[in-house]
C-alpha cells in the first residue's frame, strides 16, 4: 500500500462516500464502525461493525454456532468518564483479535482482499498514532526527574517567579543575568518556504507552508501485508542474539522522565521514580541472593519487569548486559560507575559512597578511597615543576586548565588551593604596585579564578562546570552568561595599537599602501555587503607579515574584532593573537566533501564570527 497524504490535512482520514435513498451524499469516516462492512461488503456481508473511536469492550459472545464473529458492545454504566476512557477498546486491540486465526474463522480466506484489509487496518492505526504526534506536539515532554517541581498555591509560585528586576547595585551579579537572560524582544520562529512559485494568486502567495516531519515520515511510505500483521500483533520487527540489555546509570534524582504538561506532576514524579539503578538498590535491601551480585550481572538473574527486577526461574547467562558509557569528563557518574562495577550489595547512593565505614561526600572521594581513580599526585608533580620553570603565570594557568581538563584530577578544588600562590603571583605584583603591603587574599585568588575561566572558555568550560565556582568569592563584574571569546578577541592595548599603526603605516612602500587601502576600504564600505576575499602573494621577506600587522592594529584599535588565523602553529605565532584556523574555526582534520565546522548556530564563537 502506498500512503500519499492528502497535502492539507497531514495525516489524512480515508472516507467513504455513500449515496443515500434521499438522494444526498453522506460521508462516513474510517473511525466509524459502518466503515468496515461498507468497504469489504463480501467479507461482511452481514453488515458486521468494525472498530470504531470510543469503542466500549466487547461482550465475548461470538456465535459459536455460526462460527462468526459477531460481537456486541457493553454500554458502561453509572461510570466516570476516566474509567470509561481506560475501558476503550484501541484499534490495536480490535484487530489484533480479528485477525486471529480461529476454528471457522474465514476471513482469511480472502486472499488478496484479505491483504489489502490488513494493511489498511494497519494505515487506520498508524494514522491515529500519528495524529496523536502531531496534535500534541506541545505537551510531549522530557526532563531530570529532579527539575520537576510543580508549586502548589499562589504564595510559592510567587516565592519562584518574581517580575521584579534586582537592585542593580546591591545584587549586580543577579541584575545582570535577569537582565541577560529574563528580558528579551521578540521570540523568533523559524519557516521554510517551499516552492513559493507554484501559487499563482496572490492571495496563496501569502501562504507559507510549515514544513512537518511527520508529513514526510508518511508521505510515500509502503507497507506490505506482512509487516501490517507483524505490527498489529505488535512483534518485534527484529531479533537479536544474545540478548544485550543496558543498565542506566545517573545521579540521585537526575533520572529523565518522561510526561504530558498537563499531567499532575506527583502522578509524573512517582511514575518515573523507578529506574534499573534505584530497582537494584531496593532489591538489594529485599532479596539476598542479589548481594552477592554486582549490577551488571543482575539481568542474569532478574528480569526487568513493570519497573522491577523479577526473579528469572533459572538464571540465563547468555544475557550481555553492559553499563551505559560515562565519559570521564562527567566526573561524578563516572566515579559512581567504576563503584557499581566493583561494589555488591549497595542499597543506595549513600551507601554506594559509604567506603569502611566512612560516608564520603561524593562519589569521586568514594573512588578515590577505593584506589580506584588515580590521586592526584602525577597533576601535583607537573605544576610543581611548572612552578620552578614557568615564569609567566599566564601560561601556568594555561597548564593549571589543561590538567583539570585532561587528566581527570580527583580533587580540583584542592590542586587549586594548593597552587592558587603561584597561579596568582603576577596578581599580587600588580596590586603591589599600589599598594607595597598587600599579600594574597581572596579578591586576588578570584580574580586569578576569573582569569582561568578565560582559559576554560577557549575549551567550552566554565568555572561552574569544573565546579570552581563556589571557590569565587569576589564576584564583581563576573558575568557568567557573557561571551569572554567576543572580550578577549577584543582584549588588546587600544593605545598601543594606535601606536604601532601610526608607526607602521609611515613605513609602507607603495605595493603595501595600495594592499592596505584596498582591503580598508572595503572594511570601511558599509554599503557592500557581502563576502570578499583579497590574496597577498610576494616573494619572502618582502614585507607581507608586516602589512597584517598593520592592518591588524588598524582595526583592533577602532575596537573592531580581527580573526587572525594561518594554517600551521608557526606562522599563527607570527601573528599577533593569531590561532591555527583548524583551532578557531573548528575545522575537522579529516575533511569529506559533506565535513563542516563544528561550530553550531547559537554557540559562543557563532557569535563572535557573526559579529568579527
Ligand atoms: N614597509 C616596511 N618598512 C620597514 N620594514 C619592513 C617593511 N616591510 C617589511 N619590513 C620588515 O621586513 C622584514 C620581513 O618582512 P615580513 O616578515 O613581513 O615578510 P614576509 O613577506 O611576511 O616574509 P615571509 O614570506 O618569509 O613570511 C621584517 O623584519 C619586517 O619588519
Amino acid at each position: 500500500m502506498v500512503n500519499n497524504p492528502n497535502e492539507n490535512s497531514f495525516c489524512s482520514a480515508k472516507e467513504i462516500l455513500i449515496c443515500n435513498k434521499s438522494g444526498g451524499l453522506q460521508r462516513i469516516d474510517e473511525k466509524c464502525s459502518y466503515s468496515d462492512p461498507l468497504h469489504y461488503v463480501l467479507m461482511f456481508f452481514r453488515g458486521e461493525q468494525g472498530w470504531k473511536y470510543n469503542f466500549y469492550p466487547l461482550k465475548n459472545i461470538a456465535s459459536k454456532k455460526q462460527n462468526v464473529n459477531i460481537c456486541f458492545e457493553t454500554e458502561p454504566e453509572n461510570q466516570d468518564e476516566d474509567e470509561i476512557n481506560s475501558k476503550f477498546v484501541t484499534a490495536t486491540q480490535y484487530y489484533s483479535y480479528q485477525l486471529q486465526d480461529r476454528l471457522g474463522g474465514f476471513i482469511s480466506n480472502y486472499g488478496r482482499l484479505f491483504h489489502q484489509y490488513i494493511v489498511e487496518q494497519y494505515a487506520k492505526i498508524e494514522t491515529s498514532r500519528l495524529n496523536y504526534i502531531l496534535f500534541n506536539q506541545k505537551s510531549l515532554r522530557a526532563d531530570l526527574y529532579k527539575n520537576e517541581y510543580k508549586p502548589k498555591d499562589l504564595s510559592q509560585i510567587n516565592g519562584i517567579v518574581s517580575a521584579e528586576l534586582p537592585e542593580q547595585v546591591s545584587f549586580p551579579q543577579t541584575y545582570k543575568t535577569v537582565k541577560a537572560c529574563m528580558m528579551h524582544g521578540h521570540d523568533k520562529i523559524t519557516l521554510s518556504l517551499e516552492n513559493p512559485n507554484e501559487f499563482n494568486n496572490s492571495e496563496e502567495q501569502n501562504q507559507i507552508k510549515e514544513v512537518i516531519e511527520i508529513t514526510r515520515f508518511q508521505s510515500e511510505r509502503y507497507v506490505s501485508a506482512c509487516e501490517s500483521c507483524f505490527r498489529i500483533f505488535r512483534y518485534n520487527l527484529s531479533g537479536q542474539y544474545p540478548t544485550t540489555v543496558r543498565l542506566s546509570i545517573h545521579l540521585e534524582n537526575q533520572q529523565m522522565c518522561y510526561f504530558d504538561q498537563n499531567n499532575d506532576i506527583s502522578e509524573v514524579l512517582s511514575k518515573n521514580e523507578e529506574t534499573q539503578l534505584t530497582a537494584f538498590f531496593k532489591l538489594n535491601s529485599n532479596n539476598f541472593k542479589a548481594n552477592d551480585l554486582f549490577y551488571y550481572e543482575i539481568p542474569k538473574h532478574f528480569s526487568w519487569d513493570n519497573r522491577s527486577w523479577k526473579p528469572r526461574k533459572k538464571a540465563n547467562t547468555r544475557i550481555i548486559s553492559r553499563i551505559y558509557f560515562v565519559h570521564p569528563t562527567d566526573h561524578e557518574r563516572y566515579a559512581l560507575r567504576l563503584l557499581l562495577l566493583k561494589r555488591k550489595g549497595v542499597k543506595s547512593f549513600k551507601d554506594i559512597k559509604t567506603v569502611d565505614g566512612h560516608e564520603y561526600s561524593s562519589f569521586r572521594d568514594g573512588a578515590h578511597a577505593l584506589g580506584l581513580i588515580e590521586d592526584d599526585r602525577e597533576a601535583e608533580k607537573s605544576l610543581e615543576e611548572a612552578c620552578h620553570l614557568i615564569t609567566d603565570c599566564n601560561q601556568l594557568r594555561e597548564l593549571f586548565v589543561i590538567i583539570i581538563l585532561n587528566c581527570q584530577p580527583a580533587n580540583i578544588k584542592s590542586l587549586l588551593d594548593k597552587f592558587k600562590d603561584n597561579l596568582s603571583f603576577d596578581i599580587l605584583l600588580e596590586k603591589k604596585k599600589i599598594d607595597s603591603n598587600r599579600k594574597y587574599d581572596e579578591i586576588i585568588y578570584s580574580l586569578c579564578l576569573k582569569k582561568i575561566n578565560v582559559h576554560l572558555y577557549k575549551n567550552g568550560k566554565t568555572l561552574q562546570s569544573v565546579e570552581l565556582l563556589d571557590c569565587l568569592v569576589d564576584d564583581h563584574d563576573f558575568d557568567l552568561h557573557s561571551n569572554l571569546l567576543i572580550k578577549d578577541v577584543l582584549n588588546f592595548n587600544i593605545t598601543n595599537l594606535k601606536k604601532e599603526f601610526n608607526d607602521n603605516i609611515g613605513k609602507l612602500n607603495t605595493d603595501q599602501i595600495f594592499a592596505f587601502n584596498s582591503i580598508i576600504k572595503r572594511l570601511n564600505n558599509e554599503q557592500e555587503t557581502g563576502q570578499i576575499i583579497f590574496f597577498i602573494d610576494g616573494p619572502g621577506g618582502t614585507g607581507k607579515t608586516f602589512l597584517y600587522k598593520t592592518i591588524l592594529a588598524k582595526v583592533r584599535s577602532e575596537s573592531s574584532i580581527a580573526l587572525a588565523v594561518a594554517s600551521s602553529g608557526i606562522a599563527a605565532l607570527l601573528l599577533p593573537g593569531g590561532r591555527t584556523a583548524h583551532s578557531r574555526f573548528k575545522i575537522p582534520i579529516s575533511i569529506q566533501s559533506t565535513s563542516t565546522c563544528h561550530v553550531s548556530l547559537q554557540s559562543n564563537e557563532a557569535e563572535l564570527f557573526k559579529k568579527a
